[in-house]
């Protein structure tokens, strides 16, 4: 798994053959171990190359180890004795070096890389830290403050800037292994005294303790309650105030608390379950590797509105040609204006060229009629998207993909408008569409898995996570969304506020509780589909009879805010005050509890203790009940699908591993015993009774995940 050659007479090159990342494998770490031993011991070898195959140098430790009985040798002792070795080691970096990989580089003499590299310790990202050195070399080789950005955010940084933070030595354009080869044979006899990064001392950082306070507080912040990145923050002051062995020791410590936690196992639960996604599968037999997907050139999108203009810039960002239509004059405008805008922001962001403008705009929907793929954003309404559609189904060329960003109407209601229902499936972006990471790619009984694959594809050009879901109202992320919602509402009624409810789900990691994030996408947008589905009475009635609909309890909070045209931050007013329409700071607002107040008397309805443990168990574990149910029913083909929806698109905390993974780590049986006794004392909310999987899979003793 690490093959020895000699090379150019004089230099042992070492490379990793580990596909297809060069993870270090127990077996790739005993393979390196022993070439690096041949090489020492080689006296025609006097400097010696670490490379990768198949041009990736190495993507870290094997994290598929991770929770097993780890066997092989230590990466530690192998990286000093590496470090320690007589000969000039030289680290060839082309496509990645990341964690274990980057640690393996900073224990060489030297790092070459490619231009095109990308280089970074993501531990962090897995609920861990660089605890094979990496956490006490960097800071000695770039200093503090840039040693803990990299190390507390894992983000990946690319060549150019690895040689400008003096990661690396030389970065090159051509063949890496060459490069080194040369550059090693250059530096051969020449001392390393001065190459060996863990006897540097660690740069003088002013004001150490205010510094490491202040970064503390930034990174509990965000951290919103995962334990990892402040384990780093810890581990890089280590560096910056102990000698390179004590530092290592507390390295060790901290890996241990992080090593065996829930949170890690959540954390690297979600990497797996974000690649697994892509392996999709329909009921009808549709599969990711046996569906080509059909070519898509020229890329359509109808209705300029906020979703429309997100949608164009994520597709013209790919590279596609893209025609965008809106029929309103002075949106057309708007939308021109709005689109290049965020292209050149786009671009400004990422360093980058601003993208080609490939976009051509046009009032008529007879403009698509050339495009290979055609998504609908127009308003949110079923009679309105049902003309576009038998619109659409005449101008476009035959085979065209016919895709609707509708967040919950039926997909194959809107097929059977058109003349080929197979070439008709959902592409539910989030907004903003150029930013989020989520797509729900829904098929309905009609979609070819052509189609399928198609749109799932041209999601992951666009940089999304795409998961494929069945057809049913609000698919999988809004479905859940409802009971989610509805007990939040219940709960007000029964005493509790929204701050109290806010905070107990913020504290839980998400990044706004139910409540801030129903004013920012506003009260109104709910409001209207409650009125389509005949569940809003004008008006307040009393007496329990006002607050059953459809034989289920209701609550009429959320339309009497309506009402009063408290439509969340647009109003400037909502569940919370803001200073002014559009205003993003939330304040309590008294108004708002004297209407509660008022609303329970006028009901009857007695306020009583509400704990954040019961808001938790009644939000959440609705919410988990439904994904049972939807799994159940095969909307989801997985729970890595339901998992990573709700933490790519729902502000799921990602070191809670996804609402599926998270009922398992609560135990399954708890989560229905709590949903069995809240039934009882709610039984006119059938969203809390458990659902039959979930009653299966606790009578048979089964878990839903493996790796639990
Ligand atoms: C108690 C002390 C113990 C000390 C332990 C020492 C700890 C060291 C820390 C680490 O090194 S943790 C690992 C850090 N590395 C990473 O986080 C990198 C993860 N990988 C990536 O970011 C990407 O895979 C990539 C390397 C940039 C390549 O991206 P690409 O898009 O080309 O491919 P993918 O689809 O992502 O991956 C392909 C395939 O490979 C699997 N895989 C990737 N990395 C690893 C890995 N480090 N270990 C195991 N498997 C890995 C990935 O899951 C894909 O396979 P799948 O079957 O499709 O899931």
């Amino acid at each position: 798994m690490a093959q020895f050659s000699l090379v150019s007479a004089s230099v042992g090159l070492i490379t990793l053959q580990n596909p297809p990342v060069n993870a270090l494998s127990a077996v790739l770490r005993q393979g390196i171990v022993d070439a690096v031993e041949k090489a020492l011991c080689d006296p025609k070898v006097k400097s010696v190359v670490i490379c990768g195959q198949n041009g990736i140098f190495c993507g870290g430790a094997d994290i598929r180890e991770f929770g097993t009985n780890m066997r092989g040798p230590p990466l530690i002792p192998m990286i000093h004795a590496i470090e320690s070795a007589n000969k000039p080691m030289v680290a060839a970096i082309e496509g990645s070096a990341l964690g274990g990989g980057l640690e393996l580089a900073l224990g060489c003499h030297y790092r070459i890389a490619h231009s095109q590299a990308r280089l970074g310790l993501p531990e962090v990202t897995l609920g861990l830290l660089p605890a094979a050195g990496g956490s006490q070399r960097l800071p000695r080789l770039i200093g503090v403050p840039a040693a803990l950005n990299l190390i507390t955010t894992g983000r990946h940084v690319t060549a150019a800037e690895a040689l400008q933070l003096g990661i690396v030595d030389q970065v090159t354009d051509h063949n890496t292994v060459d490069a080194a080869v040369k550059f090693s044979q250059s530096v051969a006899g020449q001392s390393l005294d001065g190459r060996r990064i863990s006897t540097y001392p660690c740069p003088v950082q002013p004001n150490l303790d205010a510094f490491f306070e202040e970064a503390m507080l930034k990174v509990r912040q965000s951290a919103r309650g995962a334990i990892a990145p402040v384990a780093c923050v810890q581990a890089v002051r280590a560096a910056a105030t102990l000698p390179y062995a004590q530092g290592m020791k507390r390295e060790k410590e901290l890996m241990a608390t992080l090593f065996t936690s829930g949170q890690a196992r959540a954390l690297q639960y979600c990497f797996f379950a974000q690649r697994a996604v892509g392996r999709w599968s329909t009921p009808s037999g549709g599969r990711w590797d046996t569906s080509k997907p059909r070519p898509v050139h020229t890329a359509a999108v109808i209705g300029l509105g906020t979703m429309g203009r997100g949608i164009t810039v994520a597709l013209a960002q790919t590279g596609l040609s893209v025609v965008a239509v809106e029929t309103q004059v002075k949106q057309l405008t708007e939308a021109k204006q709005a689109v290049s805008g965020m292209l050149e922001r786009g671009a400004t962001r990422r360093g980058a060229a601003p993208t080609p403008d490939r976009i051509t705009y046009s009032e008529n929907i007879q403009a698509v009629a050339g495009a290979d793929l055609v998504i609908e954003a127009v308003f949110e309404d079923m009679a309105l998207k049902e003309k576009v559609f038998r619109q659409l189904s005449d101008v476009c060329k035959p085979g065209a993909l016919l895709c609707t960003n509708t967040s919950a109407l039926d997909i194959d209601h809107l097929a059977s408008q058109t003349r080929n229902p197979e070439l008709v499936v959902g592409m539910h972006f989030f907004a903003p569409a150029h930013v989020m990471k989520l797509l729900e790619v829904v098929y309905g009984p009609r979609s070819s898995s052509q189609a399928v694959a198609t749109a799932m594809q041209l999601g992951k050009k666009m940089g999304k996570i795409s998961v494929a879901v069945g057809n049913c109202r609000g698919f999988v992320g809004n479905r859940m969304l409802k009971p989610y919602l509805e007990q939040a509402f219940f709960l007000l009624e029964e005493g509790a506020t929204p701050e109290l409810v806010d905070r107990a789900l913020e504290d839980f990691g998400f990044p706004m509780g139910v409540f801030k994030v129903s004013d920012l996408s506003g009260l109104d947008v709910g409001w209207r589909v409650r009125k389509a589905d005949g569940m809003v009475e004008s008006g307040l009635s009393t007496g329990p009879s006002a607050r059953i609909r459809q034989g289920r309890r209701y609550s009429p909070l959320g339309d009497l805010l309506c009402e009063q045209g408290r439509f969340g931050q647009k109003t400037g007013r909502g569940w919370y005050l803001y200073d002014k329409p559009g205003g993003r700071v939330s304040k309590s607002d008294p108004w708002l509890h004297s209407f509660l107040e008022e609303y329970r008397v006028q009901q009857g309805l007695v306020a009583r203790r509400v704990d954040q443990q019961e808001v938790l168990e009644r939000c959440l574990f609705a919410l988990i009940n439904e994904g049972f149910q939807i799994l159940e029913e095969g909307i989801a083909a997985g729970p890595e699908d339901i998992d990573a929806i709700y933490v790519f698109g729902y502000g799921w905390p990602r070191h809670r591993g996804g609402p599926m993974f998270y009922a398992g780590m609560v135990g399954l049986a708890k989560v229905m015993e709590r949903l069995d006794h809240y039934h009882q004392a709610h039984p006119d909310e059938p969203s809390l009774q458990p659902c039959s999987l979930l009653r299966r899979l606790v009578a048979s003793g089964k878990k839903l995940h493996s790796q639990l």
